[in-house]
């Protein structure tokens, strides 16, 4: 069974504004609530893709109720811990000239509802596939997704991060099957300026050095890099279109690509449709359907570099 682990999830707010200025009343000329969190958007791609899969994590109060509702809506299961204290949070994302988010912060998550979610994490078993997903709650351990993989280190389980900074770097050295930051958050762990393909090659393969055993970075529209096991070096091309909400085009290609390598055992493929994915969610309000990813796939070419 694939699991995917959101920590702390969003009800996605997504609001158009003509021109946001701050200090003023901000009228909304179109508006969307979509259950949101990056775990969360990856179990709907990897359903809609044929994946069947569990999201796991934390939900609290009315906000919480919308997410499991949704996702029970869209046929799609779940084992969440229900949180006493606070509620879910809502994440803002403001397309005006610039896209600008803010995102909430989340309930607290006491030490007794982090135990029922460790029982959950001790029923996996050989073959399992673990997503870890987006940022931890300031109210837990950052070192968490370390514990988790600690956890599961004895068992044959492909655990998969997406995450940033320290919370991807500390997990390294428990060899994830794959990471996926993207360009600007790659730049940002080793402090440097990322200014040609060459320097997101030897970044790339730096994390691999560093433990992890396939590295994705996605560019967003200038495309992604994909660095394998066997340290051969991918590089894909975008579908054309129109953005209209980029939001959770990240968390489409990390279930585009576990869909498409489970389905061919391929790299290459794996990144054709994460990328597929990752662009047709980008040219969506809400995330990708499969008719659109299946319409976008045959567009993307990927180039062996190496
Ligand atoms: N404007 C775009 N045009 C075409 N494809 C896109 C566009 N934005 C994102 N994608 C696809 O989605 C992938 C992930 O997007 P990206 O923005 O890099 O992720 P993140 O949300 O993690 O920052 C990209 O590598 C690309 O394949
Ligand atoms: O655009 P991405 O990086 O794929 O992820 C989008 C998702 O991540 C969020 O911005 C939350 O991210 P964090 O968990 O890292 O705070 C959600 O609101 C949204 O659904």
């Amino acid at each position: 069974m694939i699991y995917t682990v959101t920590l702390n999830p969003s009800i996605d707010y997504v609001i158009k504004v003509d021109k946001l200025t701050t200090g003023n009343i901000n009228r909304v000329n179109e508006e969307h609530v979509y259950p949101g969190g990056k775990g969360i958007n990856v179990t709907r791609i990897l359903k809609s893709l044929d994946n069947d899969n569990i999201a796991l994590g934390f939900v609290s109060g009315f906000t919480g109720d919308y997410i499991i509702n949704s996702l029970q809506e869209l046929n799609l299961k779940s084992d969440f811990i229900k949180v006493k204290e606070g509620f879910t949070r809502i994440n803002v994302k403001v397309k005006s000239e610039e896209e600008t988010e803010i995102n909430g912060q989340g309930p607290k998550i006491s030490e007794e509802e982090l135990n029922q979610f460790y029982k959950v994490i001790d029923k996996l078993v050989d073959g399992d596939i673990l997503i870890l997903s987006g940022s931890i709650p300031s109210c837990l351990d950052e070192r968490l997704y370390e514990s988790i993989m600690k956890k599961v280190e004895d068992r044959d389980i492909k655990v998969i991060v997406d995450a940033t900074k320290n919370l991807l770097l500390n997990v390294l050295k428990y060899k994830p099957f794959l990471i996926k930051p993207n360009n600007h958050e790659l730049a940002e762990m080793f402090n440097v300026e990322l200014n040609s393909t060459e320097d997101v090659v030897f970044y790339a393969r730096k994390l691999k050095e560093m433990g992890a055993q396939n590295v994705l970075i996605s560019m967003g529209k200038d495309g992604a890099l994909l660095v394998t096991e066997n340290d051969e070096i991918f590089a894909s091309s975008v579908a054309k279109g129109e953005v209209v909400n980029s939001v959770g085009a990240g968390d489409s290609m990390v279930a585009g690509f576990i869909a498409g390598y489970l389905k061919s055992n391929s790299y290459e493929e794996a990144l054709r449709l994460g990328a597929a994915s990752g662009g047709a969610t980008a040219f969506s309000s809400d995330l990708a359907t499969r008719e659109f990813i299946d319409k976008l796939v045959d567009e993307i070419k990927i180039e062996k570099i190496k």
